[in-house]
């Protein structure tokens, strides 16, 4: 028997989903026997990942999550592309089986396949469905809505309307996406590494003033830039509306919340568009590290494909939430009456089909991961008044842009 080591950072109830989809992989055969291991953090499970590689002694397989994409890609030899390595093996691959928003962003500039896109989510707007009918209010289609009757209705019903977590994904990243902005420069920076980012834009600091205004007048609170620090107010029924992942949805289930819940669309600002774009996916994807035996690399081949049949599929989508990645397992979800049952389940999907722009792919910048870590300094200082918003974004476009260029050589 071959085995295999799948490094992972999917804690709590995404691990155990994780570990079961292994039990039933080493199961359903005996040629090979996978591994799962929890790493921590996606930002833990990275540094592990890269530490390993440089000692020789990477797993075969790592879960690097949007943000380590274009770092992971422009390391040259340090994984073997996915689309290679089914094709090698025997397995069929057609990139067009996947749905059109995960296809290509894990893709290098060619259109070749290098990460498999695992678990690819959306951020979308969780709502406690009781706070908003105690306070008589629909879930808002846009932030002047959200302003302007939603949060105060809320307040007066005695709830903090709005908290939301990933401040960088869900308040720019997506921002940008679902107003059709630019993002960076090279096409969103796929088209080359030498690429300045447009983070210093009016609108967004449009919207990161008022988000810091909502705060003053208690429309909104942050609880901190960790993963789960804004999400539990909102299980606790203390803030009205949660901004999360669309891989949050079955872990909330299976919490068996004192309240009915259930999620919409992203809201976007009138103010800028009165045709909002879709979001781009988020999460993870899984990159079969090189440097290891044609045997283990054809385990590896083999758990992608089970991975990716529709059933497995389906069953990853409906415990936790992510998107089913595959037409065929989207296809299978709905047959089943899985959006029938649960409507917003299919939310995530939803919105990541919705029209797209110009814009709306996502981005590719090298050292992002540093970049997030500029920004989350910077908002935690907004909203501490501790800087400007002007300030703020001042800096985080030249700190950004001062990683982009060290990446950029990295790349010649
Ligand atoms: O919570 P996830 O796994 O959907 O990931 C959210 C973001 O994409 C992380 O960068």
């Amino acid at each position: 028997q071959t085995e295999i080591t799948f490094w992972h950072a999917m804690g709590g109830a995404l691990g155990d989903t994780v570990n079961q989809i292994a039990t039933d992989f080493n199961a359903s055969q005996d040629d090979y026997q996978i591994t799962p291991v929890f790493k921590g953090t996606y930002e833990e499970a990275l540094t592990a990942g890269i530490a390993a590689f440089r000692a020789g002694e990477q797993p075969n397989i790592l879960q690097v999550f949007d943000a380590g994409a274009a770092t992971v890609i422009g390391a040259k030899g340090a994984t073997v592309p996915v689309q290679d390595l089914l094709i090698d093996n025997g397995v069929d691959f057609d990139i067009e089986d996947y749905i059109s928003g995960v296809r290509y962003f894990y893709a290098d500039s060619e259109g070749k396949m290098i990460g498999m896109p695992f678990n690819s989510s959306s951020p979308i707007m969780y709502f406690n469905e009781n706070a908003l009918e105690e306070a008589g209010v629909e879930a808002p289609k846009t932030w002047e809505e959200f302003e302007n009757t939603t949060a105060p209705a809320l307040v007066e019903a005695g709830y903090i309307p709005l908290s939301q977590s990933h401040s960088p994904w869900i308040f720019v990243e997506n921002f940008f996406s679902r107003h059709n902005l630019p993002f960076a420069t090279n096409n969103n920076g796929y088209d080359g590494a030498d690429t300045e980012i447009l983070v210093n834009s009016d609108e967004i600091k449009m919207h990161w003033s008022n988000v810091k205004e909502w705060l003053d007048e208690g429309y909104y609170n942050w609880y901190g830039a960790s993963w789960d620090d804004n999400q539990t107010p909102f299980e606790e029924g203390k803030v009205a509306i949660w901004l999360g992942s669309s891989g949050s949805f079955g872990g909330l289930m299976a919490k068996d919340l004192p309240f009915e819940f259930s999620a919409t669309y992203l809201p976007y600002w009138e103010a800028i568009t009165t045709e909002p774009t879709q979001t781009f996916i988020g999460g993870a994807s899984l990159f079969a590290m090189s440097g290891k035996s044609d045997e283990e690399n054809a385990a590896t081949a083999a758990f992608f494909q089970y991975l990716t049949s529709p059933e497995v599929q389906y069953m990853w989508h409906r415990e936790t939430g992510y998107v089913p990645i595959t037409e065929a397992a989207y296809e299978m979800a709905k047959e089943d009456g899985h959006y029938d049952r649960f409507p917003a389940a299919e939310v995530g999907i939803q919105q990541l089909s919705l029209p797209a722009g110009e814009n709306t792919a996502g981005y590719r910048m090298g050292f992002y991961v540093q970049i997030r870590d500029v920004m989350n300094r910077e908002f935690g200082r907004i909203l501490t008044d501790e800087t400007s918003v002007e300030d703020a974004f001042a800096t985080i476009e030249t700190e950004a842009n001062d990683l982009l260029s060290r990446f950029a050589m990295t790349q010649q």
